[in-house]
């Protein structure tokens, strides 16, 4: 299948072994070129490229005004610098709710328009028709349950979902609906740590939790978040590994102040 032999890609099928084998799946969000090329360079299992740029390129409050073409534009850039890993995008608000007619078009325009590997879609039972139709034109489709953010201003806020027995038991019921309608994975959001244990053994297909505790067959974050990008989002479940933020300002600060002394640029810096 692949032409190009360099490396090996991940696929659905990897991620289904490493759930066999016990092997924790890592997925992160990236939304350009530069960043899929670290992120898959450093040996990511999974690239999403989330709805979350609606966030945290675009600086919405929300993710729901992100369009399929801005989706696509980000897949695009991503795909360019993403050898390796497993490339899945979010179909984003409004692209698949209405009908599966319309969830599978829009799910053609993504893999046609940016050689992405996947899709990822929010929902349980209300999508599993769009799902199959996917499923069946040949495309993955990755579920997504729990803290749904499409549907925000149903929820209210942004806590943790499936407390309560009825909640959970929709959520036992959903997992398997997808599994069933052909989900090669399922994305766990902000549900507690032992219902995701419980649904995630009662699934053949491998869960990746965010906010959905340690026994999730894999993790997910949104990368500028761990990075330290975006440093006014500090939800418990997020552990952050840089401070970028802190020190792309005090880079910044010396290159204004070198310009400003007429240290920048020296001697050797210019022809
Ligand atoms: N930057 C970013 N990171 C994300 O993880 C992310 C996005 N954007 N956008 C899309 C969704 C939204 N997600 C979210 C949003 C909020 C919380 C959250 O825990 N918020 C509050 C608690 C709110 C409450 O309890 O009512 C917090 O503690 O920050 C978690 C996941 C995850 N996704
Ligand atoms: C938080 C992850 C799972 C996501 O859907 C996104 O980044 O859009
Ligand atoms: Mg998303």
């Amino acid at each position: 299948m692949s032409i190009n032999k360099e490396v090996k890609r991940v696929t659905t099928h990897t991620l289904a072994k490493m759930k066999a084998a016990g092997e924790k799946i890592s997925m992160l969000t990236a939304y350009d070129f530069s960043f899929a090329r670290i992120i898959d360079g450093a040996g990511i299992d999974v690239i999403l490229v989330g709805d979350s740029a609606s966030n945290v390129m675009a600086g919405h409050e929300t993710t729901l005004p992100i369009t399929l073409d801005q989706m696509i534009y980000h897949a695009q850039s991503v795909i360019r610098g993403a050898k390796r890993c497993l490339v899945v995008v979010d179909l984003p608000f409004g692209a698949y709710q209405s009908n599966s007619e319309i969830a599978l078009a829009s799910a053609v325009r993504i893999m046609k328009e940016t050689g992405a590997h996947a899709v990822k879609m929010e929902g349980g039972e209300e999508v599993v028709d769009s799902i199959k139709k996917i499923v069946s034109a040949g495309i993955p489709v990755m579920g997504h349950l729990g803290l749904t953010p499409q549907s925000i201003y149903k929820f209210g806020t942004y806590a943790v979902r499936a407390k309560e027995d009825d909640e959970a038991n929709k959520l036992r019921k959903d997992v398997l609906l997808l599994q069933e309608a052909g989900c090669f994975s399922i994305v766990l959001e902000k549900i507690p740590a032992s219902l995701a244990k419980e649904v995630t053994e009662s699934l053949y297909i491998p869960t990746i939790g965010i906010g959905a505790g340690r026994y999730c067959d894999g993790q997910v974050l949104v990368m500028h978040d761990m990075l330290g990008i975006n440093t006014e989002f500090k939800p418990k479940f997020l552990r952050q590994y840089l401070n970028i933020f802190e020190q792309a300002t005090t880079a910044v600060q010396h290159y204004i102040s070198d310009v400003q002394s007429g240290n920048f640029p020296n001697e050797q810096e210019q022809y």
